[in-house]
């Protein structure tokens, strides 16, 4: 019991807990030795924060609060924020994270939806114009139109018009599907989305390839839109109040529209995936039936260089746009 629970008063003044630094990455690397050297923290300052405003943080809200600045550096080091960038960040809370970005040169685009965290970040950075925080929720708002309107006022801490913005959040755990599912078809507008992640999660969305049991659509999906990378494992003790699991950082390098793979259409594509993953164990000539007669299934398969027998999880991406694509000609 490091952290206080959600219902529990806040007591800023209580010591640092002395395990929550520790950061575990998968393999030793350069930014895994930061952390586990470097002292500082955002423990005293965020919940200092939370104070000030009176706030318990609410469970309906995913808040579970960074209290590790070297952590929110490997965040911003992990889009490679550099001055000028353009950068979203979903959930800005007490705004330690937006600190680091701003540091970094970045022009912030927060989009907070709780009305009092909202308050507090907009108040801590009200004197700096390459800061804006919406009150929103990220899921419902209309993201494109918000980063034109930033664009087209040169809203921009070096007044370098970025050719695209980046996203790096801490985001809550329980909006993080839909919130990929959102963002990683926007390669137009968007060249990396860097995400604290729940780390099972992490490694069901990046490491899982066909064959295993994790395989699932979202696996065809990310890998369609983007280059996903798992960078680094944050046990859940860098957090206020603590969660139950340990979390976990990915980037997407997201691809540019001209690199999608070649489909004719990407909704007829993914509906198709989709269809094929509803009987996983089945093989596709059935639970494909509804596209076309299972004969020419089979063929569009073996003209695929795939066996006539292949169920979804023996099919890599290329694999299913092949599929995908004899079937669309058939
Ligand atoms: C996990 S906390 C992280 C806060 C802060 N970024 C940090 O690192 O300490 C998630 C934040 O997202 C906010 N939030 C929850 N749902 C949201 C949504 N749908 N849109 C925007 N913000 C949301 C919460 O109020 C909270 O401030």
């Amino acid at each position: 019991a490091n952290s206080p629970a959600y219902d529990g008063p806040v007591d800023a003044n209580s010591p640092r807990p002395k395990s929550y630094h520790t950061i575990t990455a998968i393999s030793k690397t350069k930014s895994e030795t930061k952390i586990n050297n470097k002292d500082e923290d955002d423990y005293h300052a965020t919940l200092k924060a939370l104070n000030s405003k009176g706030r318990f943080p609410r469970k309906s809200l995913g808040q579970h609060y960074m209290l590790n600045s070297s952590v929110n550096e490997e965040l911003v080091a992990a889009a490679d924020v550099q001055e000028g960038d353009l950068v979203v960040e979903i959930g800005p809370g007490t705004g330690s994270l937006t600190n680091v970005l701003v540091d970094a040169g970045a022009t912030v685009l927060a989009i907070e939806k709780d009305p009092y965290m909202a308050a507090l970040v907009m108040e801590r950075f009200s004197s700096l114009d390459h800061v804006k925080v919406l009150l929103e929720d990220f899921t419902k708002c209309h993201i494109r139109s918000h980063l034109s309107t930033i664009s087209q006022s040169g809203r921009n801490s070096s007044g370098v018009k970025p050719q695209y913005a980046k996203v790096v959040s801490n985001l809550p755990f329980n909006i993080s599907t839909e919130v990929i599912k959102q963002l990683l078809p926007m390669g137009d507008i968007f060249s990396e989305v860097v995400l604290l992640l729940q780390e099972e999660a992490a490694v069901r969305l990046v490491d899982s390839s066909s064959g295993s049991s994790e395989y699932r659509p979202i696996n065809i999906f990310i890998n369609f839109y983007s280059n996903p990378e798992y960078r680094f494992k944050v046990p859940r003790t860098n957090f206020f109040p603590q969660p139950k699991v340990d979390a976990a950082v990915v980037s997407f390098r997201l691809k540019q529209p001209v690199d999608y793979p070649p489909v004719s259409s990407a909704k007829s594509f993914f509906s198709m995936v989709n269809s094929a993953f509803n009987g996983k164990r089945k093989m596709l000539r059935k639970t494909l039936q509804h596209i076309c007669p299972s004969l020419e299934i089979e063929e569009a398969l073996v003209s695929a260089g795939l066996p006539p027998t292949a169920r979804p999880e023996e099919l890599a991406l290329e694999d299913f746009v092949r599929l995908h694509n004899s079937i669309a000609k058939a």
